[in-house]
């Protein structure tokens, strides 16, 4: 495809996402309906489409309206590049600009346009009053990728090496003790000989760091509570020797979790809930909730356009929900961690100061917010203790 219709691929896509269609449908039913795009159309048509959804609003004002071909004007000139070029009028093209669509925009604002919905940043701006600017730049980018070294199958500087063998250039991040920033080769990831042989995962790095935080010993017991494809498992099974369990509400987001533990070389035993009581009590119980993932918007974009104050409410009960019954599962020096991949205070600390509150004896013994920057994403964790009776 011509880069001309790949534009006019993206707009038509942004139109029906606009309409109320999630963006993967979206870009799936596009990609079906065009059997002469490649992958790198493909490709190409994605990035144009998340590059959008993550910018929308300077998108919209830079291309004069919040239409598929709008945005994608706006894009364009974002880019500083020539809307000419790509609205040439051509066959499977977009049309040529009327006078209207080539007025010069007004410059945006200086601070740039707060790339989320507005119900959302009075909250966010109670609670990182100047760190949050920084957060909101960075959501307007792509994310960068990590590696997440596995310290049972190799250290940091063999992964590097068999890594290179396979073009993969990656250097170790100052902030996590086994996280590798990949500079090129992100697409061969998957197929590369250090992913097979189970010595990287791919893993954000403010994951990693959360799952640093938490203490672990040898022969322990840890039950990962929300572990869905098993990241978080993973992460703690990659430092230490322990017995692992996992479980999920939906058995079936676990599908994943039995040849990722195999490659990693590690033991994971996935429990259906009404097996949860048998294997209890647990030295270490992991609830990584279901949450806006507000932290990880730049990596998702449709999803925080759709994010609703409803939704933050059923989310904040599930979490609540979630603390509740993984608590008494939790052995009596044990440790209840929480952790979401959000920003909002709601989901966070307002959450364990709660979950104290509803539970005299216990108390948070550690808390972190990590803020999404240039490197991590936003991602918040805590531990959670029963207190020491004298
Ligand atoms: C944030 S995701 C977990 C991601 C996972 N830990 C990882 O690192 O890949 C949250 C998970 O919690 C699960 N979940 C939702 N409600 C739950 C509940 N009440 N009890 C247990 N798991 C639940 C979801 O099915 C989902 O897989």
């Amino acid at each position: 495809m011509r880069p001309d219709a790949r534009v006019q691929a993206a707009a038509e896509c942004l139109d029906r996402i606009l309409a109320g269609e999630a963006a993967e449908k979206a870009l799936t039913a596009w990609a079906r309906g065009a059997r002469y795009a490649g992958s790198k159309d493909r490709a190409a048509v994605r990035d144009h489409v998340y590059d959008v959804l993550r910018q929308k609003r300077l998108c919209a004002h830079l291309g004069g309206g919040e239409t598929g071909r709008a945005l994608m004007l706006g894009l364009i000139r974002a880019r500083g590049e020539a809307p000419e070029a790509f609205f040439t009028g051509e066959r499977h093209a977009p049309a040529v600009l009327g006078a209207a669509e080539r007025a010069e925009p007004a410059p945006p604002p200086e601070a740039g346009f707060a790339e989320l919905p507005d119900w959302l940043l009075p909250g966010l701006e109670a609670r990182y009053g100047a760190a949050l600017a920084p957060q909101l730049a960075a959501l307007r980018h792509r994310a960068p990728v990590f590696l997440r070294v596995n310290g049972r199958k190799a250290t940091r500087e063999a992964a590097i090496a068999q890594l290179a063998e396979d073009a993969i250039v990656v250097r170790p991040s100052a902030s996590s003790e086994m996280a590798l920033w990949v500079e090129t080769g992100a697409r061969a990831i998957a197929r590369s000989r250090a992913f097979e042989a189970g010595m990287v995962e791919l893993q954000d790095l403010s994951s990693q760091s959360a799952m640093e935080s938490i203490p672990l010993r040898k022969g322990m017991k840890v039950l990962d509570y929300c572990a869905g494809g098993g990241g978080k498992t993973l992460a703690l099974a990659g430092r230490v020797e322990a017995e692992f369990f996992a479980h999920d509400i939906n058995p079936a987001r676990m599908r994943d979790l039995p040849p990722r533990a195999a490659r990693a070389g590690v033991a994971v035993r996935c429990v259906d809930t009404p097996d949860l009581a048998r294997w209890a009590p647990y030295d270490l119980v992991l609830c990584d909730v279901p949450c806006s993932g507000s932290g990880t918007w730049r990596r998702d974009p449709d999803a925080k356009w759709r994010f609703t104050p409803e939704r933050l409410e059923a989310l904040t009960k599930e979490q609540d929900r979630i603390l509740d019954a993984a608590a008494p599962m939790v052995a009596p020096a044990g440790m209840l961690a929480y952790a979401t991949c959000s920003l909002l205070p709601d989901e966070n600390e307002a959450r364990i100061t709660r979950f104290c509150a509803r539970h005299p004896g216990w108390h948070v013994a550690f808390s972190h917010q990590f803020l999404l920057g240039e490197a991590g994403d936003g991602f918040f964790v805590a531990h959670l203790r029963r207190d020491v009776e004298s």
